[in-house]
């Protein structure tokens, strides 16, 4: 049997605007998707967490229109076009292939902006390859994996697909990937961040993507998210990177993807911290908070107060 895991993302500056080519920051955290891929008489997808499953027969699965599967897109999206590489480029005969029970569970908050969608992606696409004893190294998972969350959502950036694949801190800009090193890496790792469940997403990733598509300012938001992004970068200062997100926030609000709540939790991060934004794709979900030290437990009691639930979101190389 083969087992792969992957982690989850936050976006730190940028998302939604990154996926016009402007430049976002992303960091890869501690929580885990696993797939396990085994021999099996006939196709079969077992998503636990959905408490859903497939049987389907492995020919199909090359040839399916993906968005008439429901919450099964993103893995039969991943096996399809896994498949097609190591058919292209690793000699995978298509005729003869062996059928497969693929299960898949996850410690991932699904549609919150920690990137579910693409750690399932990865995590297919790691255990698929793997079953059929083919080596894919970290560029050719990235470009299969974004591959399938622009073929699902009809438009995305490369940033949750690459930020999983690759792990640690990201810089994305025009879908080109670039590690982030030297002192701005050590300023990141010596923030604290809380990520805050707030409220359950009514919307997935696509849907909000296609609304904002459609928003009449977006280009002018698009550039403020940018250079703020680009400030980000040269701050090495938690009050005005706290600013930073603050200033990020608004301009989603702008863009009509943040909610009442996540204003509400953004305002608590603004009091008792340094800052604070939605992450990932809005309409619910999550906020980010870089956390005060000196005001930590305030934070913490104004938090259960209002029963947010929180984790430290602690990054994984
Ligand atoms: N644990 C999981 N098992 C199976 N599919 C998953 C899982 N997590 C996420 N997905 C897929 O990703 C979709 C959510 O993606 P999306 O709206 O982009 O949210 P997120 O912000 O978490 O990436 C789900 O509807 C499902 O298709
Ligand atoms: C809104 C966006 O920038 C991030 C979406 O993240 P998530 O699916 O909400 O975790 C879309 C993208 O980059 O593809
Ligand atoms: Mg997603």
């Amino acid at each position: 049997m083969v087992l792969v895991e992957s982690p989850a993302k936050v976006i730190l500056f940028g998302e939604h605007a990154v996926v016009y080519g402007y430049r976002a920051i992303s960091m890869a955290i501690d929580l885990k998707t696993t797939c396990t891929v085994e021999e099996s008489d006939t196709t079969i997808i077992n998503l636990k967490d959905l408490k859903k499953r497939l049987e389907i027969p492995i020919e199909e699965i090359l040839n399916l229109d993906v968005n008439e599967y429901g919450d099964f897109k993103y893995v039969l999206c991943a096996i399809k076009n896994t498949l097609l590489y190591l058919s292209s480029h690793k000699n995978l005969d298509l005729r003869d292939l062996r059928s497969f029970k693929l299960t898949l569970t996850s410690q991932i908050p699904i549609s919150c902006g920690l990137g579910s969608s693409a750690s399932a992606t990865i995590s297919t696409i790691r255990g698929i390859s793997k079953f059929y004893g083919s080596y894919l190294n970290d560029d050719e998972v990235a470009k299969i994996g974004f591959g399938v969350e622009k073929e699902v959502q009809g438009k995305a950036s490369a940033t949750d697909t690459a930020t999983i694949t690759y792990k640690g801190l990201l810089e994305i800009e025009r879908n080109n990937i670039k590690r982030i090193k030297g002192e701005l890496k050590e300023f990141i790792k010596s923030c604290k961040f809380l990520i805050c469940y707030c409220e359950e997403r009514k919307k997935k990733t696509s849907e909000l993507v296609n609304e904002v598509a459609k928003h009449k300012n977006k280009d002018e938001i698009f550039r403020k998210i940018g250079n703020i992004v680009e400030k980000s970068k040269i701050t090495f200062n938690k009050n005005e990177f706290g600013k930073l997100m603050n200033m990020n926030h608004n301009l989603l609000k702008e863009l009509g993807v943040s909610t009442l709540k996540l204003d509400e939790v953004v305002e608590i991060g603004k009091i008792y911290g340094y800052g604070a934004k939605l992450t990932g794709a809005g309409g619910g979900g999550c906020v980010i908070i870089l956390v005060d030290e000196g005001k930590e437990d305030d934070l913490i009691n104004e938090l259960k107060e209002r029963d947010v639930e929180y984790f430290e979101c602690r990054m994984v190389y």
